[in-house]
């Protein structure tokens, strides 16, 4: 389940009374990583101990969005998906705050007292040990230890994942993935990095070269960076994941595209796609984009890709 409310919601309890004592966590869980994962297990543990509902809390959209609209980078992940994943990991409701410019100048003790006395009654908060909050995140971890104390609600901290030496972080996979590295991206993510898009009508010379794509309009969330990789779609959100050919960015051999453009071939497809959503997720690099002298040998190029894709795909299997 999840709910919207706005700032002025806060001010009294949640509508749903059952929500009321619940066990909570805020944060932006973008990607719904393994840091984020390890992090909502605890909210559920803590949950089934005391016999009260799992919340998670996010703020929508992101507060970058509003305060550096010229930097703020795209999402790893769409919100149906963020809480699809988090149900996924036991939480029973996911309240998303509508980010304002009121609600992001509340100070950290403000934001506490209308979110998590008056509007949730909270009986636990989980939190990582890099939580910041209220204006110009000017609460941490241990403001928000001193409020929680103060209140009489049990605050856990929860160490982050790491990876290597470093914890795992949405900004990390971000980063991961801006340079091409969706194995690592997906390691960090304990999934495949998905992005959607509307199918519409390309060049026409996939037919040409005996390898059609579905050429991606609108995506919302981070595209690797340019290249060829190996992965799965899936259509208008369907069941059936088909193995699937990606090419990012330009095509050099014949001096068009750009660099975030997606085309997807899918191996095991004919029929018309155009106006359908794709869901396309990310699962292993095949090689960086190339200057062919010929669509032959292009052509000839992309066989093999095929082949490689269906072997990658095989080994992610196992
Ligand atoms: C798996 C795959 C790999 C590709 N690799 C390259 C490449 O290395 N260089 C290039 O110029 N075009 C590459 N292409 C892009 C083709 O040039 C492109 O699909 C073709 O121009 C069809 O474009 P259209 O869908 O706009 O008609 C690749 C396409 C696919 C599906
Ligand atoms: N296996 C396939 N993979 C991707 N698209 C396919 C496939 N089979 C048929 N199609 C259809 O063919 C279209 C792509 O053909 P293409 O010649 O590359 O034209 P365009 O340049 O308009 O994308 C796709 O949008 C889709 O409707």
């Amino acid at each position: 389940m999840t709910s919207i409310v706005s700032l002025a919601d806060l001010n009294a309890p949640a509508v749903d009374s059952v929500l009321q004592g619940g066990v909570i966590s805020i944060g932006n869980f973008d990607g719904v990583h393994r840091g984020h994962a390890l992090l909502l297990r605890e909210v559920r543990r803590q949950a089934d101990k005391r016999g009260c509902p799992a919340v998670a809390v996010t703020l929508f959209p992101h507060p970058a969005v509003l305060l550096r609209p010229e930097s703020a980078p795209p999402r790893l992940t769409w919100l149906e998906r963020r809480a699809e994943r988090m149900h996924a990991l036991g939480i029973d409701q996911l309240i998303i705050c509508e980010t304002t410019s009121e609600l992001l100048s509340l100070t950290a003790e403000s934001f506490f007292e209308l979110l998590a006395i008056q509007h949730m009654g909270a009986s636990g908060i989980v939190e990582g040990p890099n939580f910041y909050f209220g204006r110009d995140r000017a609460g941490d971890i241990n403001t928000l230890g001193e409020l929680c104390q103060r209140s009489g609600i049990e605050l856990s901290v929860v160490t982050g994942f790491r990876k290597g030496h470093e914890l795992v972080s949405s900004t990390r996979i971000r980063d991961a993935l801006n340079r091409g590295n969706v194995h690592l991206a997906c390691d960090m993510l304990g999934d495949a990095h998905r992005i959607r898009g509307r199918v519409v009508a390309g060049d026409g010379r996939g037919r040409t070269l005996g390898f059609p794509t579905a050429n991606l309009d609108q995506i919302d969330v981070v595209v690797p960076a340019p290249g060829v990789y190996a992965g799965w779609a899936m259509i208008d959100g369907g069941l059936i994941r088909q193995a699937a050919a990606i090419h990012v960015g330009q095509s050099p051999t014949f001096d068009s595209g750009e660099n975030g453009k997606v085309e997807v071939h899918l191996l095991d497809h004919n029929g018309d796609l155009y106006g359908h959503e794709l869901y396309v997720d990310f699962v292993a690099r095949v090689r960086d984009v190339a200057r062919f002298e010929s669509g032959e040998q292009l052509t000839q190029q992309l066989h093999q890709d095929v082949d490689r894709v269906r072997k990658l795909l095989r080994k992610s299997h196992s």
